[in-house]
């Protein structure tokens, strides 16, 4: 057997409790499942140190091309382990940290790091993933014991894990009470939205987001193939979906393209379309220019990215769609003539992602929601100029927070009487009513579209603003 077929077979720990059990053997812990097993721990707590520590978002970590060379040296099977490791442990975080606190005698040193990693990796499989417990506990002792900083720690490490696993119901609904969000963004979400709602938000970004699809036509139709359900948009969800989404019916053929429901909304606020020349500012990877041009618009597509542009251009050949590409930065964009309009699909704290960006509230901070509201009121400002009277601009973004959103749009109304905002009708948006604001502006939350039975509930946070140039 070659030693990539052996390498992706799960760890199988013997059925003995854990006291009875022995260390496996050297030449066991050096080959097959074992070794691959240790070394998806060992990445994982690498990749959650670079999140929680340095501050590094995962996205870039997990690229199969340019990403962590460790990660990328692993099987599609331990890959995919690797991320739900990861995923869980940063959506549970304070509350396996918690978890962890209350099994120690002492808390576990300030400098301790990467004991901490090893730990928190190892609690996550422990408490939320289906994966044996006893081997997420071998494994955590053997990454202990190869590890100078932590050897010394190996049996701490072994004794903590074992009563985790014994007092599992016990742990989780202990620490069940502690919000699930850093502390900053608890306090953000209890600002804006109250208490009540800012729990429902952070419990509700500890569900994974289901897969949405938007179709070029005949939603009910392809959600019956797909087994999907239509959501009140048209988008359709696949709620059991877990695998390559390439596989499925109507990929090649470019029949639908994957976009959460909240994402769908904010190019279908601009009204008819048809023949009007519209640019989208901030491309890629092109999901709302796809629905631009599928609402019969002329679409001129803006991207600073050179790999992000690529990728929208391969999106758009797949869907058979054609667009402007210019390749750039959207404030050295000036159309030779103004535009009927300009989508600002602006870059932001993308707070709104957690359920699938789980990373986002550790690597960003407050400093970071002022920093990118200041940037996009400038590209905002810089979008007016690009349209003529009687043109709409929408400005979207996948923030929770008012100074990215509706904040910054008070301003630059102040600032540009030409400018006045349309106020979205919750009439045409049944199912979503609860969605749009007093002023007529969207603003979502991944505590919307509550879950059944069949269907698993949630839309990313998301708001949009239509302003039109008299
Ligand atoms: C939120 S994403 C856009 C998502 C896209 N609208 C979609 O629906 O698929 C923001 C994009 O803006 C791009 N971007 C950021 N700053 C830019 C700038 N100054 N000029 C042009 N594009 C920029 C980023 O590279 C990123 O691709």
């Amino acid at each position: 057997m070659n030693e990539d077929k052996k390498n992706k077979k799960p760890y199988k720990p013997s059925g003995k409790p854990a006291e009875q059990r022995r260390r496996p053997a050297h030449s066991e812990r050096e080959s097959g499942p074992f070794k691959a097993g240790l070394e998806v721990r060992v990445t994982a707590a690498k990749l959650l140190a670079a999140v929680i520590d340095r501050k590094i978002s995962l996205d870039g970590m997990l690229d199969l091309v340019h990403g962590n060379p460790a990660y990328r040296a692993l099987s599609d099977a331990d890959r995919a382990l690797t991320r739900a490791i990861l995923n869980t442990a940063l959506r549970h975080l304070p509350r396996i940290e918690a978890a962890i606190t209350s099994l120690i005698d002492t808390p576990l040193p300030e400098g301790a790091r990467a004991l901490h990693h090893v730990l928190v990796i190892a609690a996550a499989q422990i408490l939320h993933l289906d994966v044996p417990p006893h081997a997420a506990v071998d494994l955590a002792v053997e990454q202990a014991n190869r590890d100078p900083r932590n050897r010394r720690f190996a049996k701490l490490v072994n004794a903590v894990l074992r009563r985790m696993d014994r007092e599992k119901d016990e742990i989780l609904a202990a620490t069940a009470t502690i919000s699930p969000v850093p502390a900053w963004f608890r306090k953000r979400l209890v600002a804006l939205y109250g208490e009540a709602e800012a729990d429902r938000i952070a419990e509700a970004q500890l569900v994974p987001a289901a897969i949405d699809l938007t179709v070029k036509s005949d939603p009910a139709a392809w959600a019956e193939k797909l087994g999907g359900t239509v959501l009140p948009t048209g988008s359709i969800r696949l709620t059991a979906f877990d695998g390559a989404v390439s596989a499925l019916e109507g990929f090649d053929e470019g029949v639908w393209w994957v976009q959460d429901v909240a994402a769908s909304i904010p190019a279908k606020l601009f009204g008819d379309l048809k023949g009007k020349k519209v640019a989208d500012l901030c491309a890629a990877p092109g999901g709302k220019t796809a629905q631009l041009i599928a609402a019969g618009a002329e679409v001129i597509a803006v991207e600073q990215s050179v790999n992000r542009l690529a990728r929208l251009k391969e999106n758009l050949g797949r869907l058979g769609y054609e667009a402007e590409l210019v390749g750039g930065d959207l404030f050295e964009f000036k159309p030779a003539e103004q535009l009927d309009g300009v989508l600002l699909d602006a870059p932001c704290s993308s707070t709104g992602t957690t359920r699938r960006h789980p990373d986002v509230l550790w690597t960003k901070g407050p400093e970071d929601v002022a920093k990118l509201a200041a940037l996009q009121e400038k590209m905002l400002r810089h979008a007016v100029t690009l349209v003529k009277p009687g043109g709409i601009i929408v400005f979207s973004n996948c923030s929770l927070d008012s100074l990215e959103g509706e904040e910054l749009v008070v301003r630059v109304l102040k600032d540009h009487p030409e400018l006045r905002r349309l106020a979205v009708d919750p009439k045409d948006w049944p199912g979503l009513e609860g969605a749009i604001s007093p002023l007529g502006e969207f603003r979502t939350t991944p505590a919307m579209l509550p879950a059944s039975e069949n269907f698993v509930g949630g839309m990313d946070g998301f708001f949009a603003s239509v302003l039109q140039v008299r």
